[in-house]
């Protein structure tokens, strides 16, 4: 990260609820660049929400310390209230005022911050026309599409100009058109304000699409931040390796130690040359193979059978389990002409792959 101050700075943050075994967000330590678009990603209940609550003030911190653009707006001894941050909010429900016009709804926070009549008028024409409403004026939200109704919400949160923008879901109540559609132009939204962005998922595929950065969160800890083909090339622990992309986390073991970010190893009985952090050292560890790692070669020295294959246009997705590891499922993309079905076997060779390295650090 560049010397200049982060636009948002996230400081060993804690917070454990009441009640419950383990800490919701578990010491969380993140800055995010100004014009930044960080995702942040992880499966159901491992703290994202909380984190992002946390952010916006709707959530006290434990420990740690949270700051935008050099301002501790939660701390040991502070806590500026959700209104006074300067952060816009867009959840997944719209939240928009029923009763309302798109006008009346952007214009609703110029309104409660007694911004003069003029200046409102202009600010809200812009901000819809950022987002492509003009002419969408005078209907109700009830007069809209869902991924109109996004955009009002998105309008009436960049009407504010704020800091820093913080997206919870925003699309996970349209459907998958839509939703690409909606990627699109949130894109677009973010190239057009140079907001710095903070946008919670689930969806893999979503963040890898719209972050420049991708935080992953692992039961309240942060597991590894990165950008998208950091991530899903050299995954920091077996958790993100597994839940990043396609690809399989197997057994096997380091011959000899990295030189140049490459070692030997021994998988499934053959030996190979995969990517590794410099230092790694020999013995046994975890590998991280995508399915473009693996290629079916009739000479291969991996002795494979066939559990499942799914045509996917063009190509066909292919489990595989190693006669050498059972249980394991490999996954790789053979040629759409092949005539590949279950039962059969199949010879492989690994071309690439990853050691994943050991420990639960946050390394980048
Ligand atoms: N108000 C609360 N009181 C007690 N526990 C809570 C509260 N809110 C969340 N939790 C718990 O804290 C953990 C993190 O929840 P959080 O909503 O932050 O996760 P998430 O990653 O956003 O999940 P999802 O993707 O399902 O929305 C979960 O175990 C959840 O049950």
């Amino acid at each position: 990260m560049p010397d200049q101050m982060p636009a948002l700075l996230i400081d060993s943050a804690s917070r454990h609820y009441a009640g419950t075994a383990a800490p919701a967000v578990d010491g969380v330590t993140l800055d995010v660049a100004a014009g930044e678009f960080l995702a942040l990603l992880g499966p159901s209940g491992c703290g994202k929400s909380t984190l992002l609550r946390m952010v916006a003030g709707f959530e006290r911190l434990d420990a740690g310390r949270i700051a935008v653009g050099g301002r501790t707006l939660s701390g040991p001894s502070t806590h500026v209230p959700p209104e006074e941050r300067r952060i816009g909010l867009v959840f997944q429900s719209y939240a928009l005022w029923p009763h309302m016009t798109v006008d009346g709804n952007v214009a609703y926070p110029l309104e409660t911050a007694r911004v003069p009549k003029a200046d409102r008028e202009r600010r809200v024409r812009a901000a819809l026309e950022t987002v492509g409403l003009t002419g969408y004026e005078a209907r109700r939200p009830a007069e809209l599409s869902g991924g109109q109704r996004q955009r009002v919400a998105l309008a009436r949160c960049l009407v504010m100009s704020p800091e820093l923008v913080l997206l919870d879901e925003p699309l996970a109540n349209l459907d998958v058109h839509l939703r690409a559609a909606m990627e699109e132009e949130f894109a677009d939204f973010h190239a057009k304000t140079g907001a710095t962005m903070v946008y919670v998922t689930h969806d893999q595929a979503e963040a890898m699409a719209l972050a420049t950065r991708i935080a992953v969160l692992d039961r309240g800890r942060l597991a590894q931040v990165a950008p998208p083909r950091t991530l899903y090339r050299e995954p920091a622990t077996p958790m993100v390796a597994g839940f990043v992309g396609q690809g399989a986390v197997v057994e096997g073991a380091v011959l000899t130690a990295a030189a140049e970010g490459r070692c030997r190893v021994r998988l499934f009985g053959a030996e190979a040359v995969v990517r590794c952090r410099s230092g790694q050292g020999e013995g046994p560890a975890l590998f991280c193979l995508r399915p473009e790692d693996l290629e079916p070669d009739p000479q291969g020295p991996i002795t494979a059978t066939v559990v499942r294959a799914a045509y996917k246009g063009g190509f066909v997705l292919v489990e595989a389990e190693p006669a050498e590891a059972p249980g394991v499922r490999l996954t790789l993309r053979v040629g759409g002409d092949a005539h590949v079905a279950p039962g059969e076997a199949l010879r492989l060779a690994i071309r690439d792959g990853w050691v994943v390295p050991e420990g639960d650090g946050a390394a980048g």
